[in-house]
């Protein structure tokens, strides 16, 4: 059950601006199991995005360094023709945006069709269409016959959503990528979409990255959680640990703007401040430095390390030590 699908070790990922380099993902280590939700967590340009697509390899201008294994073999350089054949079979991607995601032209269930055909080229056209018509009632589709026929702009944010996890488990992968796959559902439509999810880890028995702003979705949903901030990963733990025990000051800030998870905490003391922009993130010492400045320069590492505070649970930099909010001394 706890067999290791996916490991990245020292992934860097980096875009070109002007006449640079810039690294958006910056020595990113992580692993994902058979059977397990890692909710990868962090504001907008914490560089999220860019890792899961360095994963599926579908950047197509950025620089991508370090190693990645999927099931014991490094896909960073595959030929795209081998890459092409993980994607769709192996590893399933579920977009932010369902309807640029999706080709307006084509129904629904061609685009389904599409991707079986792809991976299973002996499929007949009557089994193809089955199976299309199974995956749509499978992700929770009333009237799957019907949304088969059905173009994208025919169908709702909530149903075009539910078509892009058919596509995406398809043809069962072992890896499944969701990049912030409710953010653009209402709340009753969010939670029947996470619950799908998490009924495919079961189901299919995958390893499943969940790319999200959200904290509250990482509770409900996360076996382990990876913090990422300024394209680093600052703490990494399982969900208890992290909810009950969070270390670095960001995590701490994130969760206390969780409402819920407020009672029990600090009262609402959030950070201030935004991730900075790519090309003005500090390359040296401490990221998070600049937004705790109450903190005593004394407290950061020079060069920040990932230290293991409980088994499995690690926080970058030594800053954490004797962190406090600056009204709560
Ligand atoms: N193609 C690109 N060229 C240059 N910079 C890019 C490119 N794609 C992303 N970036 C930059 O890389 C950084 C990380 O972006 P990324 O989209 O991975 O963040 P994110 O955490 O996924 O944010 P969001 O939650 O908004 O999607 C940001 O500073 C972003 O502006």
């Amino acid at each position: 059950m706890n067999e290791e699908l996916l490991k990245i070790e020292n992934l860097t990922t980096s875009f070109r601006i002007g006449d640079d380099y810039y690294a958006a993902v910056d020595h990113v280590s992580l692993a994902v199991k058979k059977n397990e939700i890692l909710a990868i967590v962090g504001e907008s340009g914490s560089g999220k995005s860019a890792l899961a697509f360095s994963v599926m390899g579908l950047h197509t201008r950025a620089k991508t360094e370090g190693q990645i294994y999927y099931k014991g073999q490094d896909i960073v350089n595959l030929p795209p023709s081998k890459l092409n054949k993980l994607r769709g079979k192996e590893m399933g991607m579920i977009f932010q945006d369902p309807l640029s995601a999706l080709n307006p032209l084509m129904i629904i269930g061609d685009q389904i069709e599409e991707i079986l055909l792809l991976h299973n080229p002996k499929l007949s056209s009557k089994e193809r269409k089955a199976k299309a018509i199974d995956l749509l009632q499978k992700v929770g589709i009333p009237r799957p016959e019907h949304t088969y026929t059905q173009y994208p702009h025919q169908l709702s944010g909530g149903m075009r959503q539910r078509v892009i996890i058919a596509i995406a488990i398809a043809n069962e992968p072992s890896l499944l990528i969701a990049d912030e796959p409710t953010t653009a559902l209402d709340v009753t439509i969010q939670l029947q979409i996470l619950d799908l999810i998490r009924k495919l880890k079961n189901d299919i028995n995958a390893g499943i990255i969940l790319i999200t702003h959200d904290l509250g979705v990482v509770a409900e949903m996360a076996d382990r959680v990876a913090v990422m901030y300024a394209g680093q990963i600052v703490e990494i733990a399982d969900i208890y640990s992290l909810i009950s025990n969070a270390r670095h000051p960001y995590t701490r800030s994130l969760l206390n703007s969780i409402p819920a998870s407020n009672e029990k905490q600090e009262k609402l003391h959030v950070i201030q401040g935004i991730v900075p922009s790519l090309k003005n993130l500090p390359r040296k010492g401490c990221r998070f430095k600049a937004r705790i400045p109450w903190i005593d320069e004394s407290a950061h590492e020079e060069n920040p390390q990932m230290h293991e505070v409980a088994p499995g649970h690690f926080v970058r930099c030594t800053c954490y030590k004797g962190f406090h909010f600056p009204d709560h001394n």
